[in-house]
C-alpha cells in the first residue's frame, strides 16, 4: 500500500479489475467505485461474479489485475487484513463467526476503533440494534439459528467501527421476519452514514434500499445508476436478472 490521501476520496476505487480463478476468467475489467455514505446494490444473476468481484476488491482473490485503490491508497496487491483496516468491514455469504465462542465473546473480540478513531458502535448499541442477540449472550455461535448468526455477524463487522460494511446474501435462506429484520438493520446501518455495498437476490428489496445499483453480467457491468432511474427501466433491468 502506498501514497495517504485525504477523506474525499471514494473508499473504494476500482478500475479495469480482471479476475480468475486458475484458468478461468471471470472479471472482465470492471470498473467500481463506492462513495462515502452511499448504499450501493450490486445486481446479477446467480454466477455472474457478485461474489468474486467483492472477494477480488477486498484482497481474498490473488489472480487479479486492474487499479484497486481504498480511502485512496494503491490496494491492488494488498493482503484482506490491510484492507480490513481502512476501514471496510465484510459479512461474507455464509457468514464467518467463531462457532465455539459465545456471542458475548464473538462481538468483544471484534471490537476496535475505526480508522478516524470513531466509537460509533459499542457493545451497548449493537445491543439494542440485535435485541435477539442480547438475548442470548452466553449462547455459543454454534447453537444460534441461521439468523441469528447472520446479525451476529454483522454485529461483528460493525464492532469495528467500518466506513463501509459489505453484505454478500446476508439474507439467504432465512425466514421472512428474519429477512425483514436484517433489512431493518441495514436501514439503520444507512442512517448511521456508513457506506454499504449489498448483495442479494431480492432486486425489489435492493432497489428500494439503494442509492446506486451495479448489475454484472458474465464478469462485466452491463448497468449501472441511481436506483431511482433504474426502477424506471424494468425492461433491461429483467433481461439482465432473468426476472
Ligand atoms: N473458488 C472458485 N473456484 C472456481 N470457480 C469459482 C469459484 N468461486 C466462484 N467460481 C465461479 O466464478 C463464477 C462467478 O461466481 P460468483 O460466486 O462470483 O458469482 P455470483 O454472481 O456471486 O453468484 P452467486 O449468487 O451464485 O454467488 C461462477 O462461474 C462460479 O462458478
Amino acid at each position: 500500500m502506498t501514497s495517504a490521501s485525504p477523506d474525499t476520496e471514494p473508499l473504494i476505487d476500482a478500475r479495469g479489475v480482471h479476475a480468475w480463478y486458475g484458468s478461468s476468467h471471470i472479471l472482465h475489467g470492471v470498473d467500481f467505485r463506492l462513495a462515502r455514505g452511499e448504499t450501493l446494490g450490486l445486481l446479477g444473476r446467480n454466477g455472474m461474479g457478485k461474489s468474486t468481484l467483492i472477494r477480488t476488491l477486498l484482497g481474498h482473490v490473488r489472480q487479479r489485475e486492474g487499479s484497486i485503490r481504498v480511502r485512496g491508497r494503491d490496494c491492488s496487491r494488498a493482503q484482506p487484513y490491510e484492507v480490513a483496516k481502512l476501514g471496510i468491514a465484510y459479512v461474507p455469504e455464509g457468514r464467518g463467526i467463531f462457532p465455539n465462542l459465545t456471542v458475548k465473546e464473538n462481538l468483544v473480540m471484534a471490537a476496535r476503533p475505526g480508522v478516524a478513531g470513531q466509537r460509533d458502535w459499542t457493545f451497548d448499541r449493537i445491543m439494542a440494534t440485535f435485541p435477539r442477540l442480547a438475548e442470548r449472550l452466553g449462547h455459543l455461535g454454534a447453537q444460534l439459528s441461521g439468523g441469528e448468526q447472520q446479525m451476529l455477524s454483522i454485529g461483528r463487522a460493525l464492532m469495528t467501527n467500518p466506513d463501509a460494511i459489505i453484505l454478500d446474501e446476508a439474507t439467504e435462506g432465512l425466514a421472512p421476519l428474519i429477512v425483514a429484520e436484517i433489512w431493518r438493520v441495514i436501514g439503520e446501518i444507512r442512517a448511521s452514514g456508513l457506506a454499504t455495498l449489498v448483495v442479494d437476490r431480492n432486486y425489489r428489496t435492493v432497489m428500494a434500499n439503494s442509492d446506486r445499483l451495479m448489475v454484472l453480467e458474465k464478469g462485466r457491468v452491463v448497468l449501472e445508476g441511481p436506483a431511482a432511474e433504474l426502477e424506471q427501466r424494468p425492461a433491461e433491468l429483467g433481461r439482465f436478472l432473468g426476472v
